[in-house]
C-alpha cells in the first residue's frame, strides 16, 4: 500500500513502487534535484514527521540530523517532508595548505572535520566569512587523502575569489557544504568512451573524472580537451602531459584560442576540435565544465553526434552566470537545414510531427499543466511558425522567442530532456532518418538556457525587462462576457484579466478581494 507525502503544506500521492522525488515531480512540484540516484544529494530534505524506507545509506550525521534523499526513499507512512536545515548540513574544515598554480589560479587543500563521502568531480559550497559562499569543484579522488582539494580562478570583482586568495593562508577556518552534482565518473561507465571538455579551472574537475575512470581500470579511450586563451590558463599542462605518457588510453588535446599555439598545443577553441569531423557519440560519456558559452555549444554538437541526452555530464554551477546569449543572435547564427526541411515535406511534414507531439503532450500528466486553457492545434501551430524558420532559412515568425515563451515557467534540465525524449520518439515515428533527428533535436537544444530555470523570471524586449506580471484587476470601460460563468459582466464593472490566456473573469469567478476591487474603483 502505498502511503501519501505532504510537502510544502500540500499532500500528494505517491504510486506504488514510487520514490518520493518522482511522486513531487510527477504532481509538478518545483524542487531541486540532479542525479535521480542518491549520489548528488542535490535533492535532500528533512523529514519532518513520519518514516522513509531508503534503498541508499547517506552519511550518518546527516541522517542523524533527520535528512533523507527522496530521491532513493519510498514513504513507510504518511510523512511530512521539509527543506533541508542548511546550518545542520555545513561542516566545519580548516585550509590546511596552498599554492599558485597560475599567476590566478590557485589551489587550496582543505581538511574537513569529519568525514565528506564524495565523487571526483563532484562540487562543494565553501561558506568564507559574512556568509558569502560559492561552490568548487573537488580535484582530489576519494579516499586519496584526509584532505579535498580545490582549484580557485581568481574572477575581477569576484568577492569570494579575491577574499581565498588573500586571506585563506594555512589555519583558515571555512565551512563546507555538500557534495554536490552529477558530474562523476560511474563504474557503469567502462567500456564506453569518454570525452572531457573544460575551461578555466573546469580543467581540475575533468582531471580527477579522467583519473578516478583511470585507477577504476577504465579501458576504453578518455580524451581530455582543454582549451584557454593563454598559455597560462593551460595550468594544468605538465601534470596532463604525465598522466597521458602513463596511459596509453588517456589523450589530453591543449588548445590555445587567443595566443599563438606552439608544440602540441592546438590553435582555436576546444569545441572546434572535438567536434572536427563529427565522431560517432552514441555509446560516449561526455563531461562539459567551464564557460557557458563553450558547455552550451558543446552540448549541441553532442547532440548532433549521437550522443545520448543521459550520458551529457555538465558542472551545473557554470550555468549560474545565466543566460549566455539572446535568443535573437542564437536564432541568426542557425544557418538553414534544406535537407531537413525536404525530409518535412518542405513543410506538411513538421506540421504533422507537431501534430502528434502536442496531442500527446496534452495527455501527459506532467507536461499538460503547463498548457492549461490552450488548445494542442494552437500550440502545435505557433511551434510550426517557429520552427519552419529556424529549419527553412525563412525568416516570418513574429511571435514570442522561447525566452518570453517560458518566462513564467518553472522548468528542470530534467523535465526538457524528458519533453525530448518524447519528441524524439515522435520524429522516429515519423520516419525521420537518424542523423536527421539529431539536428532536429540540436535546434531545441540551443534554446535550453532560455527555457530551463529555477524561478519564473520577467520578459525581456530589447534588453529591458518587463515587471513580472500576468494577471491584473480592471475596471471595463465596455460590457463583456465572463470567461467562467459565460454570463455579462457590465462596463464600469472590476474584473480579473489574465495576460497570458487573454481571459477575463468576473469579480465572482475571479474571487475579486475587496482590496482588488477598491484598487480600480477607489469611489
Ligand atoms: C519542458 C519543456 C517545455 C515546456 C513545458 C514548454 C511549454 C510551453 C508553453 C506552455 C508555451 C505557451 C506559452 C504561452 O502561450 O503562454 C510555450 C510556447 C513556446 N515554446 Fe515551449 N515549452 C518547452 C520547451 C520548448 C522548446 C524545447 C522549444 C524550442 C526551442 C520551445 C519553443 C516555444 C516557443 C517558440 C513558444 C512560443 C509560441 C508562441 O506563443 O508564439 N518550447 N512553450
Amino acid at each position: 500500500m502505498s502511503h501519501p507525502v505532504e510537502y510544502e503544506g500540500r499532500e500528494y500521492s505517491v504510486r506504488e513502487g514510487e520514490t518520493i522525488l518522482r511522486a513531487l515531480l510527477r504532481q509538478g512540484v518545483n524542487i531541486n534535484y540532479s542525479c535521480g540516484k542518491g549520489s548528488c544529494h542535490t535533492c535532500m530534505c528533512r523529514l519532518v514527521s513520519g518514516s522513509v524506507e531508503s534503498s541508499r545509506d547517506i552519511d550518518p550525521a546527516l541522517s542523524g540530523s533527520g535528512h533523507f534523499l527522496p530521491c532513493v526513499s519510498r514513504p513507510k507512512e504518511r510523512v511530512v517532508v521539509g527543506p533541508p536545515d542548511l546550518d545542520a548540513l555545513a561542516k566545519p574544515a580548516e585550509v590546511i595548505g596552498r599554492r599558485l598554480l597560475a599567476d590566478d589560479t590557485l589551489e587550496l587543500d582543505i581538511a574537513p572535520m569529519g568525514e565528506v563521502a564524495y565523487e571526483a568531480g563532484q562540487h562543494i559550497h565553501i561558506a568564507g566569512p559574512d556568509g558569502l559562499s560559492r561552490p568548487y569543484s573537488i580535484t582530489t579522488l576519494p579516499g586519496e587523502d584526509f584532505f579535498l582539494r580545490i582549484h580557485v580562478r581568481r574572477v575581477d570583482g569576484g568577492a569570494m575569489s579575491g577574499w581565498l586568495f588573500d586571506h585563506a593562508d594555512s589555519g583558515t577556518t571555512l565551512s563546507l557544504r555538500g557534495p554536490y552534482g552529477d558530474c562523476f565518473y560511474d563504474p557503469r561507465m567502462q567500456g564506453r568512451p569518454l570525452l572531457l571538455l573544460g575551461t578555466g579551472t573546469g580543467a581540475g574537475a575533468l582531471m580527477a573524472i579522467a583519473r578516478a575512470a583511470l585507477s577504476a581500470g577504465h579501458t576504453a579511450p578518455v580524451t581530455l580537451f582543454h582549451g584557454g586563451r593563454r598559455q597560462s590558463d593551460l595550468y594544468l599542462h605538465e601534470v596532463l602531459c604525465e598522466l597521458a605518457r602513463e596511459h596509453a588510453n588517456f589523450t589530453y588535446v591543449p588548445c590555445l584560442s587567443r595566443e599563438e599555439a606552439r608544440g602540441c598545443v592546438r590553435q582555436g577553441r576546444i569545441v572546434e576540435h572535438a567536434f572536427t569531423g563529427l565522431p560517432d557519440l552514441q555509446d560516449a560519456e561526455i563531461f562539459l565544465c567551464g564557460l557557458p558559452a563553450m558547455v552550451e555549444q558543446a552540448r549541441v554538437m553532442a547532440i548532433v553526434a549521437g550522443a545520448r541526452r543521459d550520458a551529457i555530464h555538465v558542472d551545473p554551477f557554470d550555468f549560474a552566470h545565466g543566460n549566455v546569449q539572446d535568443d535573437a543572435s542564437r536564432v541568426d547564427a542557425i544557418p538553414a537545414d534544406p535537407e531537413l526541411w525536404a525530409a518535412l515535406g518542405n513543410g506538411p511534414g513538421l506540421t504533422a510531427v507537431l501534430t502528434d507531439f502536442y496531442q500527446r503532450l496534452f495527455q501527459d500528466a506532467r507536461l499538460s499543466p503547463f498548457f492549461h486553457g490552450m488548445l494542442p492545434q494552437q500550440v502545435a501551430a505557433k511551434q510550426y511558425g517557429f520552427l519552419a524558420d529556424l529549419i527553412s532559412g525563412r525568416r516570418e515568425y513574429f511571435g514570442l522567442n522561447p525566452y518570453n515563451a517560458h518566462h513564467w515557467m518553472v522548468i528542470s534540465d530534467e523535465l526538457f530532456d524528458y519533453r525530448e525524449a518524447m519528441f524524439e520518439e515522435v520524429l522516429r515515428e515519423h520516419g525521420l532518418a537518424p542523423h536527421l533527428v539529431r539536428r532536429f533535436l540540436a535546434l531545441h537544444e540551443r534554446f535550453r538556457t532560455s527555457i530551463v530555470k529555477a524561478e519564473a523570471v520577467p520578459m525581456r524586449v530589447k534588453g529591458v525587462d518587463i515587471p513580472l506580471r500576468t494577471q491584473s484587476v480592471e475596471r471595463l470601460d465596455l460590457d463583456t462576457v465572463c470567461d467562467g460563468c459565460h454570463q455579462e459582466i457590465p462596463a464600469g464593472s472590476p474584473a480579473r484579466y489574465h495576460e497570458r490566456l487573454g481571459t477575463l473573469h468576473c469579480r465572482t469567478c475571479a474571487q475579486l478581494t475587496d482590496e482588488e476591487i477598491a484598487e480600480v474603483m477607489p469611489d
